[in-house]
């Protein structure tokens, strides 16, 4: 960003990946594989085992996590039942266009294909505000709860939805008619999303459409499980996140903070709807 060239590559339609999203890989990669030789790590951006500066590697652990109390049903988990999924750059089309706050790093955590932790990092939260607090670190472990933040519930009387700036669609649009929401906020990002159902700014995330991938659910599904909200499909179903599942979540995302009725916002999704994202 400060060398004012992103290094920009198109993957595809609407889907760019740029150096930023590359070097971010590569560090979270290589840190993670380092402490956790073996460890099932994917990544967006393909295989990343290259080199990489040395002071790129992180070996050290947030010692203030590990001296919590690991939760009883973890305490057996293997290697081999852990996948962690890695989004290095959650929001890139949003990023190119300097809205910088809307960029989340994503890494989550699946034991046996369920999603169960995940930290979701804002490296330019309060950019535009405070620059001497840049950045922020959320993370969450279902059965220990939320870390690094206060979740806050949304306003009560009203439906405040956040969906989708730049992968819109008739599908979208038509879904969020149907919901009648008093406000949408369009944003970008799956991580951002999930901090505005955290932050009590909105109280459902709703995007009927394919495009999200396994990286850009695991850790917001987990870090909102852990605060008692939940991400499933658009018909209301958990995804799962075992090593070889397809990436594609092909049937849509809806997200609701901790104390939202999950089940009457999706009874509340149009059959056609459904039946376009089968
Ligand atoms: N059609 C798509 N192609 C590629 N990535 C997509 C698409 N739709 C959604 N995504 C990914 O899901 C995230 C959330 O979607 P949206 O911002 O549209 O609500 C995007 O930031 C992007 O992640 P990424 O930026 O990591 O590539
Ligand atoms: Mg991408
Ligand atoms: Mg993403
Ligand atoms: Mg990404």
């Amino acid at each position: 960003m400060s060398r004012g060239d992103l290094g920009i590559v198109e993957k595809g339609k609407n889907d760019l990946q740029t150096e930023a999203d590359r070097s971010a890989q590569k560090c979270i990669i290589v840190s993670l594989s380092q402490q956790y030789p073996n460890l099932t790590i994917i990544g967006e951006e393909g295989n990343s085992n290259s080199e990489v500066p040395s002071d790129w590697v992180v070996t050290d652990c947030d010692q203030g996590v590990l001296a919590m109390q690991c939760p009883e049903e973890y305490v057996n988990v293997g290697l081999k039942d852990i996948t962690v999924w890695v989004d290095p750059l959650d929001g890139t089309s949003e990023y190119a266009q300097g809205l910088l706050d809307h960029v989340t790093v994503l890494v989550g955590l699946a034991i046996k294909g369920k999603a169960v932790g995940g930290v979701i990092h804002q490296p330019y939260y309060n950019w535009l505000t405070d620059a001497d607090k840049l950045g922020r670190t959320i993370w969450g472990l279902k059965g220990l709860g939320v870390g690094g933040f206060t979740p806050r519930a949304p306003p009560e009387g009203q439906l405040i939805i956040t969906t989708t700036r730049s992968h819109s669609s008739p599908l979208v649009q038509e879904a969020l008619d149907a919901l009648k929401p008093d406000t949408v906020l369009r944003v970008g990002g799956a991580g951002h999303k999930v901090l505005l159902l955290l932050e009590g700014k909105a109280h459902a995330y709703v995007f009927a459409s394919k495009g999200c991938k396994k990286w850009d659910t695991c850790a917001p599904e987990a870090v909102l499980a852990a605060s008692g909200g939940k991400l499933t499909d658009i018909h209301g179903n958990l995804y799962t996140y075992e090593e070889t599942v397809a990436h594609p979540n092909n049937q849509g995302v809806l997200a609701t903070a901790a104390g939202i009725d999950h089940t009457s916002i999706i009874n509340k999704i149009p059959q056609r709807i459904r039946e376009a994202l089968a």
